[in-house]
Formats: C-alpha cells, structure tokens, sequence
C-alpha cells in the first residue's frame, strides 16, 4: 500500500479546524490538537467546511480525530501551527516535546516572525512560514466557513514534496514562494484592517464599502509602506494592485472605490477579521504581532508610526473593556490628530 502522511493540526480553531477539515474531507489522514471546548463540539457534531463560492463539505464526527492531548505529534509528518501568535512558544514547547524525529512544521499565523519563534524552539527540524490569504469564521457546532478567497502560501523547501498532493486534493494548493518575508509583509498590510475592522464592529464587507473606514486603513498603510520603503522591504503583490497602490484606491469615494475594487469587495457579508472574533470573545488580539510590527519597524530606523501606535493603543484599550466601538469619522479625525501630534 502507498504510505500516507500524517498531517497534524495544531491549535483546532477557526483556520485548523477549516484547512485540516478540507484535508480530511479530501481523504488525507489528520489529527487535530484542541482545546476541550472545541475538541467536544467537533466530537458532537463533526466538520462541516463550507466557503463563499458553495463548497460544503463534512467529515462526520467518527471520522475526525481530535483531541487536548498531544499524542498525534509522535505520529505526524507534517504539524500546521495554527494557534494565535502569543500561543506560539507555548505551542513551540509541546512541539519539541512530542514530535517525531522528521517530522516538518509550518506556522500558518498572520504576523513576521511565528516561524522564527518555533524554529528557536526546534533545532534542526525544517520549520516553513505559511500565509493564509482568505477569512475564516467559526459558526458553531463544528461548521467553519471561508468568507473570501486566495491560495494558501509556503515558503519553498523539498520537505514539501510529500505533502503537497493532499493539499491540492482538498482544493488548497500549496504555493511555494522564495521570497516569504516579501509574502509576510504584503499580508500584514493587509491584516492592518484587522484593528479598523475590530473598532468598527462591522463585517468586513460593510466596513470596507464606507469611505471613512477605508480612509483609516489607507493612513495606517501608507504610513508602512513609507516605513518599508525606508527599510529596503518590498512587499510582495497579493492583490491585483500593487501594495503601494492601494491606499490610493481606498480612498476613493464609495461609488468609484465599488466599481474599481470588487474583489477586494468580494467577501461574505458576514466575514468578520480575527481580531474582531477575538475582541468579541473577550480575548487578548495579535495587534501586537501586526500594527505592532510597523511601529518596531519605524523605531528600529529612528522613526515614528503614530497612525500604527494609536492602532495598538486603541486596541488595547478595547481589550481591557474601555471604548470599544467608533464611527469611522471619529477614528478618521482620532488617527490625523495622533498623525498632527507627531510632528512634520
Ligand atoms: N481567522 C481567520 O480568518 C484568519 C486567521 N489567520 C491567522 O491564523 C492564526 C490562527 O487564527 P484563528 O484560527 O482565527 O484562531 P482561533 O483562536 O480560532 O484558533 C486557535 C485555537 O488554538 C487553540 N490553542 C491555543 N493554544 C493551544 C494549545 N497549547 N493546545 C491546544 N490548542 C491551543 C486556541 O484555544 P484558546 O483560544 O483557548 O487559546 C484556539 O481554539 C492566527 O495567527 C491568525 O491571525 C490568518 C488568516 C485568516
Ligand atoms: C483574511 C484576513 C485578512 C481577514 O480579515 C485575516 O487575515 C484575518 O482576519 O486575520
């Protein structure tokens, strides 16, 4: 018989649960690792993975292994980290307590240096950064649905070989790309909506049709690129526009910016980002690990990124339950007096 990987997902949520739930529809063979009350409504009710474009797929409860404990690690060939960005050391640790001598892992978190963090906890191991492009949303008893679309990327490595045939069988190719970083910052571009998105408290498709939340994101992206372009960081193109050009068009009035920018507005009316879910969940978010980023970036050049700290600050304060809903006025005229403040 013709040996099949072992897949193991690790952190069962909104992206494991959905990206190891379509490789287990496609036949390949998955454990998931999660938390109890994950483990026990995926146990009640199995998968269901549906996305934007009608896919809808199940893999019956019997069928799917998932556990809290860490026994799939001795057996997995492949581990995809899929917990949130603080969780990574902790995740790290049972990583390099319970895999198999082998056995490769790719961080599929949004942020720059998730694989770094693992790779300094397991020596020797392969350790690829993943980028995930598209929404996914938790929607109860075991259904996990993708609200937008895009091709799930991979630093290059022959490790990949074996693995890449299930991958593509679930739908979800595996793009290997040389240039990751260029990858990672491209994304976090993009993931600088996750704390507008959070603050508005709106889906993302309905944020991103206002103008004025569109303008908020349009400062905080600008205000990275000029920090990357001072660094030498090029970010790769992910969207049909180059990154340098987009917050030109987002801030476009409503009309133009509609029948300019559909795919960027081809999202399921519901989808929400992951900072909303967690701010809505009552957890710490990864603004840290994305707005936080740009600010590093700008520090470490002897610059500011006011736009980008206010972000954090705002968001923090949303954590710890003060203001947390804004207009898209009030954070437009907030984010330009934080800008004012700074200084030429
Ligand atoms: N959701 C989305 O649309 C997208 C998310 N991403 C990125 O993907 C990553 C994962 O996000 P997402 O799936 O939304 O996150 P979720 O919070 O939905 O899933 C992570 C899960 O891992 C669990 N977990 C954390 N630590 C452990 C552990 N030690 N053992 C077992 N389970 C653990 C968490 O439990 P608990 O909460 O109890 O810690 C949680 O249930 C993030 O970096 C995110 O930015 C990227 C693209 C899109
Ligand atoms: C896909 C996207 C950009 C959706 O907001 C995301 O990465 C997130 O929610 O964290």
């Amino acid at each position: 018989m013709a040996w099949s990987p072992e897949i193991c997902v690790f952190g069962a949520g909104s992206i494991g649960c959905y990206v190891g739930g379509r490789l287990a529809a496609a036949g390949a063979a998955v454990r998931f690792i999660g938390r109890e009350r994950v483990v026990a409504e995926v146990r009640e009710h199995g998968l269901r993975l549906t996305d934007w474009r009608g896919a809808d797929l199940n893999v019956p409860a019997s069928d799917v292994h998932i556990s809290t404990g860490h026994e799939a690690l001795a057996s997995a060939d492949l581990v995809l980290v899929t917990v949130k960005s603080a969780a990574t050391e902790e995740a790290g640790r049972a990583l390099a307590a319970g895999l198999k001598p082998g056995a490769s892992v790719i961080s599929f978190q949004n942020g720059l240096h998730r694989a770094d963090v693992l790779r300094g906890l397991l020596p020797g191991r392969a350790v690829l950064q993943g980028m995930v492009p598209f929404n996914v949303a938790a929607q109860g008893q075991g259904h996990f649905h993708a609200g937008t679309e895009g091709t799930l990327e991979v630093e290059q490595h022959a490790v990949l070989a074996p693995f890449l045939d299930a991958f593509t069988r679930a739908g979800l190719p595996l793009k290997q790309h040389a240039d990751i970083v260029a990858v990672q910052w491209a994304k976090l571009l993009l993931n600088l909506n996750n704390a507008v998105n959070a603050l508005s408290d709106l889906p993302l498709k309905e944020e991103l049709s206002q103008r004025a939340w569109r303008r908020c994101l349009a400062l905080a992206q600008s205000e990275a690129l000029a920090v990357l372009k001072l660094a030498g960081v090029k970010p790769a193109k992910l969207t049909p526009l180059p990154p340098g050009w987009i917050p030109t068009l987002l801030g476009a009035p409503d009309a133009v910016f509609r029948s300019l920018a559909k795919k960027m507005l081809a999202i399921d009316p519901k989808a929400r980002s992951s900072m909303w879910d967690d701010l809505h969940a009552g957890r710490k978010t990864e603004v840290d690990y994305l707005n936080g980023e740009v600010v590093r970036l700008a520090h470490q050049r002897g610059l500011s990124a006011p736009v980008n700290s206010r972000l954090v600050e705002l968001i923090h304060e949303a954590e710890s339950g003060k203001r947390r809903v804004w207009t898209g006025d009030a954070l437009l005229a907030d984010l330009k007096q934080a800008e004012l403040e700074d200084g030429p």
